[in-house]
């Protein structure tokens, strides 16, 4: 596991092209999420969509809003928190594999549906079993007074209708398959006689044991120690590569994102500032916040520096600003920049920045059609 980005291993397991051409497995438009009485929106306009068999990962410091975008993507908001505009379409498959367009109908098993129109009933025929989902604490996922092996048989049976004989030897086969040692005893232990790496491992047996055609990791790899960590990435990145499944990763590590992604977005307020391949947004960040977060990567502990290193704090959840939310901590702020909403602007192929100074170079918003190149402000590496 490098402890710096590296854009060019990134290059080698998927190019941004080769993603483009597949078929989308999850969209996500115009999602805005409230928290609290006061209904302050802390997840803001958020659109982005990941293929099948593509990696994206969601990057942003600590209540950008990374947890509530996966969640509503999970149907599982914290109480207080609810989805108050946008949408959310799983595109199912058809018969012969071909993606189903993401027109929000509600279809059926393997059908396009839109999760954000649900109710809790529909849930349960795609939650665990279309979707997947993987947490920061294995443990607490988990029945700590039942054998990991009965866990996943159970859910063999419950959602495929698996026989017990054929429900064990699933449960052992998943095992295998993410890569647990000995995986016919592994079955027989419970919980606390298990690593946290081989925990993570078990939960990601659970989640993909339906066959998913999204996984979601949110912090998965962060309470593992460095070697573990980068066994655990590796499988996911056989994972997708072997099953075709999209995944989205969130992750204060950048470093994790240049090992496993083929995209990456950066949250920062609530919004996404950047969005683009990853080795692109690497090489060559389009925003302010992402250049300041690569230099604190490049330190090492992104997480404990971050604020050391770019001065001021965000503005609180659901604050709202006439201008750009980064602004009052950015050293190439301009008065335009705190003058009037910034939406994303193209910044290159497939690569979008929500900075004006962007714009201002060359390129129109979203709309517009000119290739960009930064400030030269931004080349010039002032500090932020
Ligand atoms: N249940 C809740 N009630 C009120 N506010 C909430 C709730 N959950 C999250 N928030 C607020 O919404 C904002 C976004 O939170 P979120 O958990 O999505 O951030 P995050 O980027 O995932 O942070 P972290 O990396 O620390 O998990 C934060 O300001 C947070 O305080």
């Amino acid at each position: 596991m490098p402890q710096s980005p590296s854009p060019e291993r990134v290059i080698e397991r998927g190019t941004a092209s080769a993603v483009e051409r597949a078929a989308t497995a999850l969209t996500v438009e115009g999602l805005t999420v409230t928290v609290g009485g006061k209904r302050s929106r802390a997840v803001r306009d958020v659109s982005f969509s990941v293929a099948r068999g593509e990696s994206v990962g969601l990057v942003g410091e600590s209540g950008s809003g990374k947890s509530l975008t996966c969640r509503s993507v999970l149907g599982v908001l914290p109480p207080g928190c609810e989805v108050a505009g946008g949408r959310v379409v799983l595109t199912g498959t058809t018969a012969d594999g071909s993606a189903e367009g993401a027109d929000g109908a509600e279809g059926g098993a393997e059908g396009s549906v839109e999760l954000t129109a649900l109710t809790r009933r529909q849930w349960d025929g795609v939650r665990g079993s279309r979707l997947g989902a993987v947490f920061q604490d294995p443990a607490s996922y988990l029945n700590p007074s039942l054998t990991v092996g009965r866990q996943l048989a159970e859910q063999l049976r419950v959602t495929l209708r698996l026989s017990r004989d054929a429900a064990h030897a699933r449960a052992v086969e998943l095992f295998t398959d993410v890569g647990l040692h000995h995986p016919a005893d592994v079955y027989h232990q419970y919980p606390h006689e298990l690593s946290g790496g081989m925990l993570q491992r078990v939960l990601i047996a659970i989640a993909i044991s339906c066959d998913p055609e999204l996984l979601i990791a949110d912090e998965a790899t962060t309470a593992l120690d460095v070697v573990v960590q980068a066994e655990i990435l590796e499988l996911l990145h056989r994972l997708r590569t072997d099953h075709g499944l999209a995944l989205l990763l969130v992750t204060h590590d950048l470093a994790v994102v240049a090992e496993v992604c083929d995209r990456i977005l950066v949250m920062y307020a609530g919004e996404i500032v950047e969005d683009g391949p990853t080795a692109d947004v690497l090489a060559a960040p389009s925003h302010p916040y992402t250049e300041a977060l690569l230099r604190v990567a490049s330190l090492g502990t992104w997480g404990r520096r971050e604020l050391d290193v770019i001065p001021g704090r965000p503005p609180e959840a659901g604050a709202e600003l006439p201008g750009c939310r980064f602004a009052d901590r950015c050293a190439y702020a301009t008065a335009a920049c705190t003058a009037a909403p910034v939406p994303l602007h193209t910044a290159g192929d497939g690569h979008r920045s929500r900075c004006l100074r962007v714009a201002e170079a060359g390129s129109g918003s979203e709309a517009g059609t000119a290739e960009t190149s930064r400030p030269a402000t931004y080349q010039e590496g002032a500090t932020v």
